[in-house]
């Protein structure tokens, strides 16, 4: 058996598989991300470290003595700053967090081969970027730290006592050389960032990281010295987990962010500078992300600021008709990334009238969501890469009502495989890859629930095209300051 283990943002996700390809066990546990000032998002790596002990106990049951080998997935381009024992110096900055959008300027020091290197537009929430703010904003802690990791990376490091990193999440760093493959020791350098910190790199599979020291073991209920493979990104997971492999297929991964990434055997550039190129959890592989910053995070925001349960939203919000009656919604919560890369954009519900109720103000967030995945895939299409099906993923496309929205505002048909869990799902085979039981990703199969556009529809074209003109007519309003 082999545990895949997820560290999502808003929760940890951990899947059981056996080597026959079966999924023999599933458990999730949640925690916060918190914003303790405008535009900042951290959560406190003892909250993951709770959760996962949650997670891992409820998946394995008492399979214990089954368990080959464990692999992390996890969130990308967050940091944790830690001692040389891994303890954490502060919460971990995340994704989402924004705070570090006025040092973007410092990469504007960096030469075009640098910044061919890095390969990405430049965008607030990178592990790079937060760095530079905290040697700006904390400089004591800066100093201190011994290790800087990623989310998933430090688990790791917690689970084994070894620190390492590997390619898939090190690609979202904006610190490392996408083609070539390593550190980008002279960005770091011209940004005169300590080097010192960075772990060194491991294959995402093909070795082992490390064994479950006794504590760790003790705390998950595992057994001691149980290998732990590297593992990948989440989204690099999930596009081995729900078996995207072949380039021009298309994969639509909807959590607290949302993905559309299209697989690479080469490293393809985005020349409007719109989408994200990474590194793949196989090596000599990449895949193009047009990144939508706010998914779950902004409907799970509106749902909570509304008093709803999800069942709630599904009777109430989807009684309203398309198109919402003249309200439009800017899910920018936490700015924006794919198609505007605006770390200071914001949130709006915009066109409110007296007919507008609270089912309104839910089905607006809903519908702006798709429409920024509407964005997001378009970008990808200017890329090269026409999808005429998105392959789903993710706890945020489950729901049969939520998927004909989006396939109707996406105008493509999506088809579901029977995993959910895709990120936890490839971590387990990177498990099995590492200690040899599995070669490559292993098939999905449909779920049977594959959804078809309905025939373009007039009210959701015009709200398409009020949401489309809404960020143009605001974006001065945003850069106004608070
Ligand atoms: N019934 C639902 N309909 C739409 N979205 C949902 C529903 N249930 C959960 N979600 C969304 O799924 C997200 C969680 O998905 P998950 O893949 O676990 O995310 P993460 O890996 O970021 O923690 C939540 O942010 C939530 O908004
Ligand atoms: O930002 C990106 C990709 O660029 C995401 O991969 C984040 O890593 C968040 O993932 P989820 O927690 O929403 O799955």
């Amino acid at each position: 058996m082999l545990l895949g283990i997820d560290l999502g943002t808003s929760s940890v996700k951990v899947l059981l598989l056996d080597t026959d390809g079966t999924v023999v066990g599933e458990a999730s546990s949640a925690y916060d991300v918190n914003a303790p000032y405008p535009g900042w998002a951290e959560t406190n790596p003892e909250a993951w470290w709770l959760a996962v002990a949650i997670a891992v106990q409820k998946a394995v049951k008492n399979r214990q003595v089954e368990v080959q080998a464990i692999a992390l997935s996890g969130q990308m381009h967050g940091v944790v700053l830690t001692d040389a024992e891994g303890t954490p110096l502060r919460p971990a900055i995340l994704w989402a967090d924004t705070r570090s959008s006025e040092m973007l300027p410092q990469y504007d020091v960096l030469d075009s081969s640098m910044r061919s290197q890095l390969a990405n537009p430049i965008a607030a929430g990178m592990a790079g970027a937060s760095l530079l703010w905290l040697r700006k904003y904390e400089p004591e802690v800066y100093a201190r730290a011994r290790w800087v990791v990623q989310p998933k990376d430090w688990l790791r490091l917690r689970l084994t006592g070894k620190v390492a990193a590997e390619p898939s999440d090190a690609s979202g760093t904006l610190l490392y050389d996408v083609v070539s493959d390593c550190w980008a020791l002279d960005v770091i350098a011209a940004l005169k960032l300590r080097s010192d910190w960075l772990p060194e790199l491991l294959p995402s599979s093909s070795s082992i990281a490390g064994n479950l020291i006794p504590e760790a073991a003790s705390h998950l209920e595992l057994i001691v010295n149980t290998p732990v493979i590297a593992g990948a990104a989440d989204t690099a997971a999930a596009a081995l987990g729900n078996g995207l492999i072949q380039p021009g297929t298309v994969q639509l991964t909807v959590g607290s962010a949302a993905q559309i990434i299209t697989p690479r055997s080469q490293p393809i550039v985005d020349s409007y500078g719109r989408t994200h190129l990474y590194r793949a959890a196989l090596p000599h592989q990449w895949y193009t992300l047009a990144a939508i910053q706010n998914a779950g995070l902004a409907l799970e925001w509106v749902k909570g600021v509304l008093g709803y349960t999800w069942e709630q939203v599904y009777a109430e919000a989807f009684a309203v008709p398309l198109g919402c009656e003249g309200l439009t919604f800017l899910p920018y919560l936490t700015g924006d990334r794919t198609p505007h890369l605006d770390p200071l954009a914001r949130g709006a519900w915009v066109g409110l009238g007296l007919h507008h109720t609270r089912a309104h103000l839910m089905r607006a967030a809903l519908e702006g969501v798709a429409f920024s995945l509407k964005q997001g895939l378009d970008a990808i299409a200017a890329t090269g890469v026409t999808a005429t099906q998105l392959r789903l993923a993710g706890g945020g496309t489950l729901e049969p009502m939520w998927q004909q929205l989006l396939a109707d505002v996406l105008q493509v048909s999506l088809y579901s495989t029977t995993v959910a869990a895709a990120s936890a799902r490839g971590a387990a085979i990177l498990a099995g890859m590492g200690i040899g039981v599995f070669q490559d990703a292993i098939a999905t199969q449909s779920s049977g629930q594959n959804t078809t556009p309905n025939n373009p529809d007039s009210s959701l074209e015009a709200a398409w095209q009020r949401y489309q003109s809404l960020y143009p007519s605001l974006h001065q309003w945003h850069h106004l300051g608070d």
